[in-house]
């Protein structure tokens, strides 16, 4: 079986610190997988190992049975792989509409630049339209991003990543700061939108973690300490005893 994912013995030292210790994962297609850990684990190095934004010391990086590492972040975007950048990656003077439709666009290798010339489009347009039905923003569709509310604002990035049809997604801390009942609608449109896709998420918030995940990643100290179920990692002796040590009080109270 060709997996999604997979991490073989990867290495990541700053200086002559090694921060990521021969990390092991392998994530099965359609897996959701929540990666959580103490503060400092080395998490969002991971995702920046998988994405391409950092090169591995050592170690491999698979994605759907291709080798990835040392691929820049475009590269490994076209071959499937789509990462949120935290509101970064919608254009605050663009509508909600057009921030979707250049999502499609440079999914299909044009230019921004070109957009006028290509708003008639009409297989664009039509993805732009689904897009916007399927991240709840029709109501919205010609308010510009900066209008939007930040609940919103998250909700169009995540239209944004998917828009290119990539079929792994990263998502960093997808509900950070907000409120729980935002929280708990946006779990839910993750689940609609990543409808079997594979979806790896960085998370501290446990009630996200345990309402999303298929899967977690436990990573303590730059290796992947436990993989599995989210009962299984539950009751994992080696997980409650990395987390004991911990100051991440909410992760404590997640896993007892
Ligand atoms: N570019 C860098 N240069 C030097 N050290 C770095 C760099 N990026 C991360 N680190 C260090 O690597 C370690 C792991 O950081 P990382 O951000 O991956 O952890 P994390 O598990 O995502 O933490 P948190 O939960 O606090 O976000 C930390 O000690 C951090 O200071």
């Amino acid at each position: 079986m060709t997996h999604a994912i997979e991490l073989k013995d990867l290495r990541k030292s700053f200086g002559k610190t090694e921060i990521i210790r021969g990390a092991k994962l392998a994530v099965q297609p359609g897996e959701r997988v929540a990666i959580i850990g103490p503060n400092g684990a080395g998490k969002s190095t991971l995702f920046n190992l998988i994405s391409g934004r950092l090169a591995p010391s050592g170690g491999e990086v698979w994605l759907n049975g291709q080798r990835i590492d040392g691929k820049t972040p475009y590269e490994i975007n076209r071959l499937g792989l789509a990462r949120s950048f935290q509101i970064t990656n919608v254009f605050p003077r663009l509508s909600v509409f057009e921030n979707l439709r250049c999502g499609v666009l440079w999914s299909l290798g044009h230019r921004y630049t070109f957009l006028r010339f290509l708003s008639g489009l009409t297989d664009a347009n039509e993805r732009a339209e689904t897009l916007l039905r399927q991240v709840g923003l029709a109501a919205k569709r010609d308010v510009l991003a900066v209008n939007l509310t930040y609940a919103e604002q998250r909700a169009l990035e995540i239209g944004v990543t998917i828009a290119g049809g990539a079929d792994v997604i990263l998502l960093d801390e997808p509900t950070s700061g907000m409120s729980t009942t935002e929280t708990a609608h946006f779990i839910q449109l993750i689940r609609e939108v990543t409808e079997g896709k594979t979806l790896l998420t960085v998370e501290h918030d446990m009630g996200v973690v345990f309402g999303l995940a298929d899967k977690i990643a436990v990573v303590v100290y730059g290796e992947v300490i436990a993989f599995d179920t989210p009962e299984r990692v539950r009751a994992d002796p080696r997980v409650q005893e990395a987390y004991l040590g911990s100051p991440v009080a909410e992760a404590q109270e997640g896993l007892h």
